[in-house]
């Protein structure tokens, strides 16, 4: 099967996106084809895969694949790349325009020209901050802020956002002592998540400027994480280290984004979005 492909990435957070406008894929290749081409041997390379497709709601669909083949809800580097792929492709005309999402619509304005989109905003909607939809067990209602975390011998304290997936954020003295490599692939299946887990490490630099590293849920370490940036700065607001309603700069591996989160709306997200390779992906799909 010959399937044209372009990769591109938001603070060298890499998927690989595939226009379904002009290209038809069967539903049970897509977790097989996500793990396929995310592969840096055999495959593209890529931390997963992004499917571009017409909605009936709204002007573009995004559907989100991790590189373990998992599907998720939401991902806030992949909206960006997806907008400058849809303005730059003529998927859409007005420089503001929807996105569909399985987690709900977002409103993404591109900035830049059809040539060249270099940034991108995104108004990603208001954070789910109530226990039980973030999800994680305990008793319902409650936000989860500051909470006792017990992790093997450590115990840490954990504030948990769902931004349409779900992020458990610990906030750290020195982001370089950060416990990712041991802690981030055990928390991101630890039961109290039943659906898993994005884990986030957080050092405030002041209450507008952190450092962040995260362990994506499957997909492992990544270089940057839109939605667990999202996260970061809410849950750094709900813990009294950040101001509502002011630009957070956000220091991820890859590069900067700048969040915002208005009082009881929606957290806005900006940053960059880079196309790097397009060509033809050839895969035996064995059923
Ligand atoms: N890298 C993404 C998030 C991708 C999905 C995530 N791993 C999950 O399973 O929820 C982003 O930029 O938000």
């Amino acid at each position: 099967m010959e399937i044209p492909f372009v990769k591109l990435h938001g603070l060298k957070n890499s998927y690989i996106f595939i226009n379904l406008f002009q290209f038809q894929l069967e539903e049970e290749m897509l977790a097989p084809l996500a793990i396929a081409v995310a592969d840096r041997d055999t495959g593209i390379g890529s931390d997963g895969l992004i499917l571009i497709h017409p909605s009936e709601t709204c002007d573009v669909g995004m559907r989100v694949f991790n590189l373990d083949g998992s599907e998720a809800m939401n991902c806030g580097n992949g909206l960006r790349c997806v907008a400058k792929y849809a303005y730059e492709n003529d998927l859409v005309e007005r420089d503001t325009f929807t996105i569909q999402t399985k987690a709900g619509q977002v409103e993404a304005k591109v900035h830049g020209s059809k040539a060249h989109v270099h940034e991108v905003t995104v108004d990603m909607g208001a954070p789910i901050l109530q226990r039980e939809l973030i999800p994680m067990l305990g008793e319902a209602g409650q936000e989860v802020v500051d909470e006792v975390f017990e992790a093997g011998e450590e115990q840490l304290h954990v504030t948990a956002v769902s931004m349409g997936n779900p992020h458990a954020v610990f906030f750290v003295d020195n982001i370089d002592e950060a416990p990712l490599y041991t802690q981030g692939p055990v928390i991101t299946k630890d039961l109290r998540f039943p659906e898993g887990v994005n884990v986030e490490f957080i050092e405030m630099v002041s209450n507008k400027e952190m450092h962040f590293r995260v362990w994506e849920r499957g997909s492992g370490v990544t270089q940057a994480c839109g939605t667990g940036a999202c996260a970061a700065v809410v849950a750094a607001i709900q813990n009294g280290k950040a101001p509502y309603g002011e630009e957070v700069t956000v220091h991820l591996s890859g590069g900067d984004l700048f969040i915002r989160w208005e009082k009881d709306g929606s957290v806005w997200m900006r940053g960059a979005a880079e196309k790097t390779v397009s060509g033809t992906f050839y895969w035996e799909h064995s059923a």
